[in-house]
């Protein structure tokens, strides 16, 4: 060690604190002073410089220990350090502390990333404080940021960019991954700002690949990234973008600064187009386009689909101090684009100034990038370009995305469907058999065109009418017998209606779907109720059967006019691997088609390419499959947590089962006459079979649930009878739901009187756990879709409820080979899962999403009308 690096160690020891409140403060001061001599736009033209404005505000704090040390002598031990590799790094963490309390009091006008005088300058409305959030009172930073706070995200006040760099937010290169082409290209070390701190090592750089104009044609010509920006970062993340796909070997991408761009041009552009934009809410350069996008969306001479050439994708910069309004300028623009027939390639992404933005904006490229270049993604595709849903209507008559009814509240047939894609908020039956309220229009729809085809009833019956006869052999005059041809399950009709109902078919018997949570959860709008109960995100889960057959004829599952019904498996079987991959593969496809649609999360979206949940309930009896084990397996080898519902006709299956992460049985009634009502089985001895399917569950030792749905005035009566099967399977969880109307009509004989109402499910349930007694509790609730948890209290310690899995335990488990029980692997419970908490068990982190109304949705035309007119 050198003798001053000796010294160094010495007073950096003594001087800790003080040494790095007082680099800061000098810091600051050159900065001010810098400022005072007029060349301001530095630090503000630059942006991303939390850094330096955090730094800068630190000299107060500081000012007490400075005396003790001189300035120059400060520097020197600081630069020294830096150097030295025997002297620990500076702790990011103190500095940040330091740093983030020292800032505080300015952030109204540091948070816009402007200098106090630049700041003065600016016209009164812009000065507003950032909003308080309304429980804690606290001023509202990272609201919406996905990663890291400002002060601990990284920013090296740009001294290790490249000489002649302005950019001042950066990490010095210390931890940054640009090791090759592409990450050069996309790292945010170069002049663009700062991404050192981001996680987006979990979005790896794509590689350069050689362009062919027949695979990529959108990338066959130069794409345009249009910027707007006002203090410039928009601007460097353009340039950033513009080099990554330059490195990749795309032609050269060309960088338009949006005010330079005559809007009208936009009608006949075809090149894809991606747009980085900032925020303001004062006059500024997004003014012109964003009118323009607006007065064009809202004309009615303008055909829909007018700017259908254009293929585009946004990515906002704001600040999430500004409460409701972060974004809001991007975030209009990617909306009107899409709902002007523009085909959305990639999600929108935000990054807030008040977080870790030029991460978020590294992310967002390399995942832009990859998908781009991607052959097989579907944006090569012409049908997946489906970024509105609003085909059907005038323009004019809909003010947002998200609604999807007419004026009269019938549903519109949008793009989606047409096309039949899934559509966001598209109304599956997911979860056996359940449709939630908000999703009947268009199950009733479905359900009206299914009913249309008589023939598929036909099949339905004569299907359940044949026997399997598999006579191989010799007659009794030793002629030879033509062995019977096997049939597959699903006859082409059959496979018809079920891919117009959004079903995709593998295989001759197993099919795949994505259910309306998945979406959800990709606009992040919540999570099924499996997050609230077992802490499952359902942008991560795949719902699918290997088996669309089913041995009842449920009166709530509407799809019983279609589905093959049958005893015993008479069919074609499909080997499980085949089964496996195709359901991923479908569902990775369906997933893809959904990126244009309008609110898709970027971060959910790339998460959501690896599933790491299976719901084996979509339809039919997934126990029926011949090989189910074989299939579990392969879920468990890939990590992937299975859910198996089996509707408890089939109990040597349940025995022979080996563990699945929670096996499901569907208790619909408590008698037999009942059961006979609801489930309407096709075995004679369906009873027995479904007590034996109990006592077989109760056997198993694995982590067990009955699923229990209430139809008002067929089971919601027989409460003791409950308890006595309770007593029988002894299982770990009971999940209670009502009965969601789905328009059955028909057959089933179900009305919307049938359906309890949310106080009465409670009743119910309450009423249940009195009769159990000791032993088990009502633990959790999701109130959105009327379900409530009664698990056993050997998931409660002391008040905490584990009714939570621990996903890589289980795995952990199964790999090991030994006996395991469900708790080896339970985890804790939220606490606003508890049944009762204020929360209804919708996870906080998510947006609630409620339906404009007619009457809003009436307001909303008329003020529209009305500054119309007025101007
Ligand atoms: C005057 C002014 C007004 C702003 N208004 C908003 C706003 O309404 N919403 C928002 O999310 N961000 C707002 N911001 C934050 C900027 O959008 C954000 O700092 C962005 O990163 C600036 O990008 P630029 O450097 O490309 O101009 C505002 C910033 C300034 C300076
Ligand atoms: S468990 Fe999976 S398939 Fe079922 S509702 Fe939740 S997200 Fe959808």
């Amino acid at each position: 060690m050198s003798p001053s690096s000796s010294s160094s160690l010495q007073l950096w020891k003594e001087y800790r604190i003080p040494l790095v409140c007082m680099a800061l403060g000098i810091a600051t001061l050159s900065i001010l002073l810098s400022n005072k001599d007029g060349s301001d736009d530095s630090h503000t033209d630059n942006n991303g410089s939390k850094g330096s404005d955090k730094s800068g505000s630190s000299s107060s704090s500081s000012s007490s220990s400075r005396k003790d040390v001189p300035h120059n002598k400060v520097e020197e031990i600081v630069q020294d350090m830096e150097h030295d590799p025997t002297i620990p790094d500076l702790s990011q963490e103190a500095v940040a502390r330091v740093v983030d309390h020292a800032t505080d009091d300015q952030k109204p006008y540091q948070h816009q990333g402007l200098k106090k005088e630049v700041y003065r300058r600016l016209p009164k409305v812009i000065r507003k404080k950032p909003k308080k959030n309304k429980q804690t009172g606290a001023e509202i930073h990272n609201a919406t940021s996905t990663t890291t706070s400002g002060a601990g995200s990284g920013c090296c006040g740009g001294k290790n960019s490249p000489e002649d760099d302005q950019s001042t937010g950066c990490c010095g290169g210390k931890d940054k991954d640009a090791s090759t082409t592409a990450d050069v290209a996309s790292a945010s070390c170069s002049p663009s700002g700062c991404a050192c701190s981001s996680s987006s090592s979990t979005i790896p750089a794509p590689a350069m690949v050689q362009i062919d104009p027949l695979l990529l044609p959108y990338l066959a010509e130069p794409m345009k990234v249009f910027y707007s920006t006002i203090t410039g970062t928009a601007k460097l993340f353009a340039q950033q973008l513009a080099e990554s796909a330059l490195a990749l070997g795309l032609p050269g991408p060309k960088l338009i600064d949006i005010v330079d761009y005559d809007t009208e041009d936009f009608m006949t552009e075809s090149s894809l187009s991606i747009f980085i934009l900032s925020t303001y809410n004062v006059e500024g350069p997004n003014d012109w386009f964003l009118k323009w996008l607006e007065d064009t969306r809202f004309d009615w001479r303008v055909e829909k689909g007018a700017l259908s050439k254009l293929k585009f994708s946004v990515f906002g910069l704001g600040d999430s101090a500004y409460g409701d309004e972060f974004c809001n300028g991007p975030k209009a623009a990617d909306k009107w684009l899409g709902q002007m027939g523009a085909q959305r390639v990639w999600p929108f992404g935000e990054g807030d100034k008040n977080g870790d933005q030029g991460g978020a904006f590294k992310r967002w490229n390399n995942a832009l990038l990859t998908s781009l270049l991607d052959p097989n993604q579907s944006h090569m595709h012409e049908a997946y370009f489906s970024s509105d849903e609003e085909d059907s209507a005038s323009a004019s008559e809909h003010d947002d995305d998200e609604d999807d009814v007419d004026e009269d509240g019938k549903p519109l047939k949008t793009k989606e469907e047409k096309l039949g894609l899934p559509t966001i908020d598209g109304g599956d039956a997911s979860e056996g058999e359940m449709v939630d309220l908000e999703d009947m229009g268009n199950v009733a729809r479905k359900i009206q065109q299914a009913k249309e085809n008589k023939e598929l009833d036909e099949e339905a019956y004569a299907n359940q009418k044949v026997r399997a006869k598999r006579s191989v052999g010799e007659t009794k005059d030793g002629k030879a017998i033509k062995p019977r041809e096997v049939r597959e399950m699903v006859s082409p009709l059959l496979y018809k209606s079920l891919t117009k109902q959004g079903y995709k078919i593998i295989g001759s018997h197993s099919g795949v779907k994505i259910c309306r949570w998945t979406k959800a959860a990709l606009r992040g709008r919540g999570f099924c109720y499996k997050h609230s109960f077992y802490g499952i995100q359902s942008h991560l889960c795949m719902e699918t059967t290997p088996s669309l057959a089913c041995a009842n004829k449920c009166v709530f599952c509407w799809r019983h006019h279609t589905n093959p019904v049958g005893t015993e498996w008479r069919w074609k079987v499909d080997d499980p691997e085949f089964i496996l991959e195709g359901a991923l593969e479908n569902h990775y496809g369906m997933l893809k088609q959904l990126k244009g649609v309008p609110g898709v999360r970027s971060d959910r979206f790339v998460e959501a390419t690896q599933v790491k949940h299976c719901a084996l309930s979509l339809v039919g009896e997934p126990i029926f499959y011949p090989h189910i084990n074989e299939f579990v397996k392969l879920l468990n080898k890939k990590h992937i947590s299975s859910f198996l519902v089996t509707n408890a006709q089939f109990p040597d299956a349940i025995a022979n089962m080996d563990p699945v992460t929670q096996l499901y049985v569907s208790v619909d009634a408590s008698t037999k006459e009942s059961l006979k009502k609801i489930d309407r089985p096709l075995f004679r001895d369906f009873w027995e079979r479904f007590l034996d399917s109990l006592d077989a569950l109760g056997k198993k030792g694995q982590r067990t649930v009955y699923r229990l749905t209430l139809v008002k005035d067929f089971n919601t009566d027989e409460i003791a009878n409950y308890v006595e099967l309770i007593r029988r399977g002894q299982p770990d969880f009971i999940e209670i739901k009502g009965v969601t109307y789905c328009g059955y009509g028909g057959a089933s004989g179900l009305t919307m009187a049938n359906v309890p109402y949310h106080a009465e499910v409670v009743r119910f349930v309450e009423l249940i756990q009195e009769r159990l007694g000791a032993g088990y509790e009502i633990a959790a609730e999701h109130a959105h879709s009327c379900s409530i948890l009664v698990a056993s209290t050997k998931f409660k310690k002391g008040d905490k409820w584990y009714t939570h899995i621990d996903y890589d335990k289980f795995f952990e488990l199964v790999e090991s080979g030994k006996k395991f029980t469900s708790l080896d692997y339970m985890a804790e419970t939220p606490t606003w899962a508890y049944f009762g908490a204020p929360e209804g068990g919708f996870d906080p982190e998510e947006t609630r999403y409620f339906r404009k109304t007619k009457e809003q949705r009436r307001v909303e035309r008329e003020r529209r009308e009305r500054e119309e007119k007025e101007a």
